[in-house]
């Protein structure tokens, strides 16, 4: 009989859920989109109750489709927006404020201050990461100093915290599973790489009780199993890992060297760089890429907070366009003679500028400027943020010469974006078959705990191409073009 795996995406724009058949093929996809809530310039958030809602909606929905019951189902993998805070009273399971979203910037005052106390370099040897309101570990801080008797009640022991994965687990396994991934907690601010545990210094200087947070496992393990009123039957949970590390799994980018690249929301590539974890001198961060039976595998990761939302933005704030991709469509009958240029700095400046009162910027527009050249400058503006990325991989780890890029996410599907992605790179751009690359690590990382995927060898086997991009742009007009970028990237920090 064919085994199944479930395969929960609870993405920044939408809950995701995707069934694979053994060979990996899928089977049913269902998705919800999540309503964005922005309460103050810089502020996003999700209503907790409502990704549990929608993750459970879609898998019921993609249970539905495929004619499967819940007991046809061997595991489930979970994967997740990632350094997103929800914390939640233990007794009732109801968050005690809307989910901080990675994306918020409300903390940003106080990491500069975590900074110029001086922290900045503790903060980075023991984290991998840079003192910044990305990360959750004072999104908590917050939650803890402003809703109401939230830090008495934490004191108490009576409030947890967890990223998606963590308290979807928690409602998943009916309370009783407080767990996460190393990948997961690696994102936290809170969590030493190195020595693969919450850090008590960390912890002190931010107030934050040890008893809130949870246990952190391996990325494939096991993390419990579903109430079995939820889907009928009982189901193991046996893979959890943040999404953009699941999308390393899905990529099969187990070789020091390999790199993959994300674009959904934001966009995040991230440098498998093997057993070793390599420190950043140009403000990438260094990441737990997964764990797996003990071992840490170390990932390069830089992270650009704005890349499908840019065209969302398009669609829902200007009604410039009806669909994300018509902005494919428009891009190429834009005027070439313009050099229009968009700075998507919607909430700061992420990788490699860590810039968060940067607020965007367009560049360049004239009467004759419309709907195509902005199309055009959103999607170009998701490139030229990759090059700057990988310009800083290639001089923190220096043997980037013949790497090919996989790429993965919502975005990719656009044709015109990845051969501008070649071009301005100068160097090629794999996309997969599966573009569900997400959830397919995580139905992989799943698959290995149950011993229906024998070994990473066998993943990196399953890869398949669908279409490879070569650049084809002359090299002064790639020149000019990035040069005119970086000029206006310039123009858009908030120190320059
Ligand atoms: N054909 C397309 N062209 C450009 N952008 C697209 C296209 N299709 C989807 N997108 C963008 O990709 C994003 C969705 O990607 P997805 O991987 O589902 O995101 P997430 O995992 O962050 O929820 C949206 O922001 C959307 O605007
Ligand atoms: O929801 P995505 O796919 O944009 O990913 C969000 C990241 O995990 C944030 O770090």
């Amino acid at each position: 009989m064919t085994s199944h795996i479930l395969a929960i995406d609870q993405g920044t724009t939408s809950s995701r859920a995707i069934i694979f058949d053994d060979n990996f093929h899928i089977v049913s996809v269902a998705q919800q989109e999540l309503t964005q809530f922005f309460p103050k310039s810089g502020w996003v958030e999700h209503d907790g109750e409502e990704i549990l809602r929608s993750t459970l909606a879609t898998c019921h929905k993609a249970l539905d489709q495929s004619g499967l019951q819940g007991s046809d189902i061997d595991a489930i993998g979970i994967t997740n927006q990632r350094e997103t805070t929800i914390v939640w009273d233990k007794q009732t399971g109801k968050p005690i404020h809307r989910a901080i979203v990675w994306q918020d910037r409300r903390t940003s005052a106080f990491c500069a201050s975590l900074d110029s106390w001086g922290y900045g370099p503790m903060i980075t040897n023991k984290t991998g990461l840079l003192p910044d309101s990305y990360f959750s570990a004072t999104k908590i801080k917050w939650l803890l100093d402003n809703v109401g008797d939230a830090r008495k009640k934490a004191d108490r022991g009576q409030l947890l915290f967890g990223t998606v994965d963590t308290f979807l687990l928690w409602h998943l396994t009916g309370k009783k599973i407080h767990a996460t991934d190393a990948t997961n907690a690696s994102r936290t601010m809170l969590y030493n790489i190195h020595e693969n545990c919450w850090d008590h210094e960390l912890l002190e200087i931010l107030d934050i009780p040890r008893a809130m947070l949870p246990e952190v496992q391996d990325s494939s393990a096991d993390f419990g199993t579903t109430t079995p009123e939820l889907f009928g039957a009982p189901i193991r949970i046996g893979g959890v890992a943040g999404d953009q590390q699941a999308a390393l799994v899905g990529q099969a980018c187990f070789a020091p060297g390999m790199v993959k690249s994300t674009y959904g929301t934001g966009c995040f590539i991230v440098l498998n760089t093997g057993e070793q974890p390599v420190t950043s001198d140009n403000r990438l961060l260094t990441t737990i890429g997964y764990r797996l039976r003990g071992k840490t595998t170390y990932a390069l990761e830089g992270s650009i907070f704005v890349a499908g939302s840019a065209v969302q933005w398009m669609r829902d704030a200007m009604g410039l366009i009806e669909s994300a991709e018509q902005t494919g469509e428009l891009a190429g009958q834009a005027d070439p003679d313009q050099d229009v240029y968009l700075v998507p700095a919607f909430t700061g400046l992420g990788a490699p500028h860590w810039d968060g009162n940067a607020r965007g910027a367009i560049f360049g527009i004239t009467r004759a400027t419309g709907p195509a050249e902005l199309s055009r400058a959103a999607l170009e503006s998701v490139c030229y943020q990759t090059r700057d990325l990988l310009d800083a991989m290639q001089k923190d780890w220096g043997k980037m010469g013949d790497t090919v890029l996989r790429v993965d996410g919502g975005m990719v599907a656009s044709n015109y974006t990845m051969q501008f992605l070649a071009d301005i790179l100068n160097a090629p751009v794999d996309r997969p078959v599966i573009l569900e690359t997400t959830a397919l690590g995580a139905a992989y990382l799943a698959g290995l705990h149950i011993g229906m995927v024998p070994s990473l060898e066998k993943i990196s086997a399953s890869w398949q191409l669908n279409r490879q991009f070569r650049p084809s742009l002359d090299d002064a007009v790639r020149l000019r073009k990035y040069n005119g970028w970086k000029e206006a990237v310039r123009r858009t920090l908030s120190t320059g």
